[in-house]
């Protein structure tokens, strides 16, 4: 960053600062003319020590990224913001007598007027304009931040609902399940109505993919997800808690409704056809099913221990059917 010259021996005028918009008081021109305007060329850092100073470009365009502690000031996706001619960069750090940690970097070559902070402080005591101009500034950047942090939290949230999902069949994971079950258990408690899960496990799964392959095996997970999905009420809520082991949790449901719905989803997955068009003569999968409703005292592990219990005796005794 060299020195080409003073702001007084520019070829630029107070207009051209966006700052100073509204001030033309000659005695505020007179203070900014010895004021140095650096030339930085483009692609090159403005190296400017950390001390806190206000820039403002004279042409070119700076890219400036969030410095450590802001972390953003409303820019673009990456967090970087784009300074145009009359701009200015630096002035909060300036305000607030804090070291500039914002890397600048000339996106084409640029000049920049510099100005030391202890002449801005002179000049918002003498210029009321320019207190004004920097009122609004700063008001613009807090907006700014705050529809930026919005944006992250939405897209934080985004994320959140993807890591609760199952990338294959687009069923809830374990995760959702364990962080979900105890508050369903707890409302079912705390409301006195009924909780149940249907504990399915797909039959002879191992020898599927061995004869029919694992893309084919895949397409049956899909299909099996879909049929329990769309077979279940809007309130309940359709888990892929392991490889081949789905669940149907059901709120407000007593065991006799959660046996009915368990023995709908076996005949249902009986007839499903793994891929919708048939090109391939696949047999359909078939399921077995462990119910359990959630007993007096009983919590969540209760009742998943209840529903592999009762999954198991399902295997047990052939496969293919509902257990209580
Ligand atoms: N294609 C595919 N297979 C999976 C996936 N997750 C688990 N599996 C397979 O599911 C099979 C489960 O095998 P086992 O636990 O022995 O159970 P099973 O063969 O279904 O036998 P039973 O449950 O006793 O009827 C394994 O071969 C796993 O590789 C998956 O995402 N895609």
């Amino acid at each position: 960053m060299d020195q080409t010259s003073t702001f007084g021996a520019s070829r630029y005028t107070l207009r051209d600062l966006q700052l100073f918009s509204g001030a033309d008081d000659p005695a505020v021109a007179a203070a900014l003319a010895p004021c140095a305007v650096m030339r930085v060329a483009g692609g090159r850092r403005v190296e400017d020590g950390l001390r806190a100073r206000l820039y403002i470009v004279l042409s070119g365009t700076l890219e400036v990224a969030p410095d450590a502690h802001s972390d953003g000031d409303g820019g673009t996706e990456t967090g970087t913001t784009r300074v145009l001619p009359g701009e200015s960069v630096g002035e909060q750090a300036v305000l607030d007598d804090a070291v500039n940690l914002a890397g600048m970097t000339a996106l084409e070559d640029c000049e920049l007027l510099v100005i030391e902070p202890e002449l801005v402080w002179q000049l918002i005591d003498r210029s009321n304009v320019l207190a004004r101009n920097l009122l609004r500034l700063l008001s613009f950047r807090v907006r700014a931040a705050k529809v930026q942090l919005r944006q992250r939290q939405k897209l934080g949230e985004f994320y959140r609902q993807l890591s609760l999902n199952d990338a294959l069949t687009g069923l809830y994971n374990r995760a959702w399940l364990n962080e979900m079950l105890p508050k369903l258990a707890t409302r079912a408690r705390q409301d006195g109505s009924p909780l149940s899960v249907v504990m399915i496990d797909l039959d002879h799964f191992k020898r599927f993919n061995d004869t029919h392959g694992h893309i084919a095996g895949d397409a049956a997970l899909s299909s099996a997800a879909s049929v329990i999905r769309d077979s279940l009420r809007p309130s309940d809520f359709a888990v892929r808690y392991g490889g081949e082991e789905l669940m149907a949790v059901l709120p407000d449901t007593h065991t006799r409704l959660a046996e009915m719905v368990a023995q709908r989803l076996a005949e249902r997955l009986r007839t499903a056809p793994v891929f919708p068009d048939m090109r391939l003569p696949l047999p359909h999968i078939t399921g077995s099913f462990g119910v359990a409703s959630l007993g007096p005292g009983g919590d969540e592990h209760t009742l998943l221990a209840a529903a592999d219990a009762a999954l198991y005796r399902a295997k047990q005794a052939g496969r293919d059917r509902v257990c209580i």
